[in-house]
């Protein structure tokens, strides 16, 4: 048998509902915790979620020691730091609650726990040898699923760049996923948030390393983002509608997290790296440009990711549905409110060589269904200048 009809699906436990991150404590005692680390960030922290489970673990007697100082696009040192703090703490599990940026950082204080060395160490695919300790996972942003992917993306300062680290290793735990804790969400943070799941649905679609199980998945997201992104935006405390953003970011993670990614991130990740902006508006600037340059390599697919967008192909060409798809996703990111190009957010002609070069190093690129060069990476930036 062709090894290539081997497909592997990892997911965590996941709970998923309102009111579901209420349930740490008993999850928490049921992996034998004691002491746990609770990684956040101020932003979180301010809107309420951080206390509320600290308050949730306390009525099963279970400490947490509060490690706050995560930025967003989380830094090498703060997981560093937040290594020491496990340690100094004697810690034994860590709690996260967050968007992907304290959740990324939770991810790599426990690689560090466990396999010590620096957190630069383990960049790359498969680099991880020794499991976390016990991770649960809360997500307070409708859009990265890191709560339940195997990736970890960690900002090297000193590099101005983000590095990717994918294993196996990194599926957490648990995850609660409750919708209600994206209610404090801001309508900026709701439309790069939910774009962001839109790109992780399109990529892993597209994406070489993707499959019918993660197809399914990715369909499913483009779908619920499409129909649900505007509707949220319009209404942000209608729960029906942070639900079916939640779940879309769910199952745009199990697509993305099984099926990889492609140029998009590839390229977010290294404008984020420089210019430390956030995710999902490096995402929205770059989409239109890379889905044009894939169209060629898999027409059929665009089309499928057309139909779920909502647009009637009927009767249309190949080109014709190109340029359908790419003024649908610009007009869908115009809708959510992310305008403007890559020079307003301080990109220049002068950084593209090497927001190139970085691109080029990244492990998603890999899995984009069209291979580009250098050339063409650095004429997609200029296309969204
Ligand atoms: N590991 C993965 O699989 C994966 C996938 C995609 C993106 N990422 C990474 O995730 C990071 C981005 O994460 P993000 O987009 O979730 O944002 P974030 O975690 O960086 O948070 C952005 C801001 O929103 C605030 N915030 C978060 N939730 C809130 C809430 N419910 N109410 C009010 N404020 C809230 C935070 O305090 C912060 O100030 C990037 O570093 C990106 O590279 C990781
Ligand atoms: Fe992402």
């Amino acid at each position: 048998m062709d090894s290539i009809s081997f497909r592997k699906f990892v997911v965590p436990e996941m709970i998923f509902g309102n009111g579901s991150f209420a349930l740490v404590d008993g999850y928490a005692k049921r992996f034998g915790l004691k002491r746990v680390l609770l990684v956040s960030d101020p932003g979180v922290t301010e809107a309420g979620w951080t206390e509320g489970v600290i308050g949730c673990l306390g009525k099963s007697g279970i400490e947490a020691e509060l490690f706050n100082a995560v930025s967003s696009n989380p830094k090498d040192r703060e997981v560093m730091a937040g290594a020491d703090c496990y340690r100094a703490a004697a810690c034994d599990g860590i709690v996260a609650v967050g968007g992907g940026s304290p959740i990324d950082c939770a991810k790599g204080i426990g690689i560090v726990c466990s396999n010590g060395g620096h957190i630069l160490d383990f960049e790359g695919i498969d680099r991880v040898p020794l499991p976390m300790p016990p991770l649960i996972c809360i997500p307070t942003t409708a859009g990265t699923a890191a709560d339940i992917s195997q990736f970890a993306i960690i900002s090297a300062t000193q590099e101005q760049r983000k590095v990717a680290i994918v294993s196996k290793a990194l599926v957490p735990d648990l995850a609660l996923i409750d919708p209600l804790t994206t209610t404090t969400m801001d309508r900026s943070l709701t439309a790069c948030t939910g774009i962001d799941a839109l790109v992780h649905a399109i990529e892993a679609y597209v994406s070489t390393g993707g499959s019918p199980l993660t197809d399914l998945h990715a369909l499913e997201a483009i779908r619920l983002v499409s129909r649900h992104l505007p509707k949220v935006l319009a209404q942000p405390d209608n729960l029906e509608q942070r639900e079916a953003m939640m779940l879309a970011s769910t199952h745009a993670g199990m697509a993305f997290s099984n099926g990889s990614l492609g140029a998009v991130h590839a390229m977010a990740h290294s404008l984020g790296g420089l210019l430390d902006s956030p995710h999902g508006d490096c995402n929205a600037q770059l989409l239109e440009h890379v889905v044009a340059f894939n169209y060629p390599a898999c027409p059929q697919r665009c089309r499928r990711i057309a139909e779920a967008m909502g647009i009637d192909l009927v009767e249309m060409t190949d080109g014709a549905v190109r340029a359908a798809l790419t003024s649908a996703i610009h007009a869908l990111r115009a809708r959510a409110g992310i305008v403007g190009s890559l020079a307003d957010r301080g990109v220049t002609r002068e950084m593209i060589p090497r927001l190139a070069a970085n691109a080029m190093q990244d492990p998603c690129m890999v899995t984009n269904p069209r291979q580009p060069s250098r050339g063409e990476i650095e004429a997609i930036y200029v296309a969204a200048l």
